[in-house]
């Protein structure tokens, strides 16, 4: 199978410092791929060049190509909107709208152009299903979001992301602000997710990353050092700086 995203040679700069370093990288479909490095590698820049979401940081300067489904998401006339749907976003720290948990998730499927309450009523709750946080939302679906704990409002951030029905989930350090249930009820939600999503996740938690990925994909300083299956990275690393930095003697 073709993989979902192609990135070839990107080369990234904010302003005059060059944060990507001729990066390339295939992703499979319906699989998990953890981003791990230690901090100001790059992982987060290389994961919002996927869905263009550096286009809205001033002075960023891109080469190099990206293909989502054999598109380049880089050449002039493409649909932002349409790829942003297709490609979703879910941040280090929850973030919930201020308003109720069922608008929270109608949100982005109104802006799509569903008005039907009964439409809206079944992708509330199927996104809500999907992200395992249903039952302990069902029965207060008109009250305000923010009233939510962090894990369940993470869990909401995704119903949210899932509400749009993507192909792709981006997550960035997800379970960085989560206590540990909070963060293995994530984990799992994650793992259910990838028989339906393809999953990108930037981890700091290397543990994290062995658990639930298939693939890793190793940072340093805006390089991809190294990139395999998960179990391989960790256990029979390539590359000496790999093997340095997963047996903490950097970073
Ligand atoms: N909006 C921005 N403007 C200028 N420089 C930026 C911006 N965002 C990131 N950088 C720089 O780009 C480099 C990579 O940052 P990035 O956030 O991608 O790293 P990271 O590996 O995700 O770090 P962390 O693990 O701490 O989140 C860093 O040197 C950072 O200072």
């Amino acid at each position: 199978m073709d993989p979902i995203l192609q990135v070839k040679d990107l080369d990234l700069w904010y302003g005059a410092h060059q944060a990507l370093h001729s990066v390339s990288m295939d992703i499979p479909e319906k699989s998990i791929t953890a981003f791990i490095g230690p901090s100001g590698c790059g992982k987060s820049t290389f994961l919002k060049t996927m869905n263009r979401m550096n286009d809205l940081v001033p002075g960023v300067k891109i080469t190099g190509e990206v293909r989502y489904r054999g598109e380049d998401i880089y050449a002039p006339g493409t649909d932002v909107c349409r790829l942003r749907r297709e490609i979703g976003m879910v941040f280090q720290k929850p973030n919930p709208f201020p308003m109720s948990i069922y608008d929270n998730i109608a949100y982005g499927p109104r802006t799509h152009g569903i008005r039907s309450k009964a439409r809206l009523d079944e992708l509330v709750e199927r996104s809500l299903r999907g992200a395992a946080i249903w039952d302990e939302v069902k029965d207060r679906l008109k009250k305000n979001a923010l009233g939510l704990s962090g894990g369940q409002q993470q869990r909401l951030c995704i119903a949210r992301a899932l509400a749009v029905e993507p192909a792709v989930l981006l997550m960035d350090e997800p379970t960085s602000a989560l206590d540990p249930i909070s963060t293995s009820r994530i984990e799992e939600l994650t793992m259910e997710l990838k028989e339906r999503y393809t999953i990108v996740i930037v981890t700091h938690n290397m543990q994290q990353a062995v658990r639930i990925s298939d693939r890793t994909a190793f940072f340093l300083l805006g390089e991809l050092v190294e990139y395999g299956a998960t179990e391989q990275v960790f256990s029979a690393p390539a590359e000496k700086r790999t093997e340095d930095y997963i047996t903490g003697r950097f970073g």
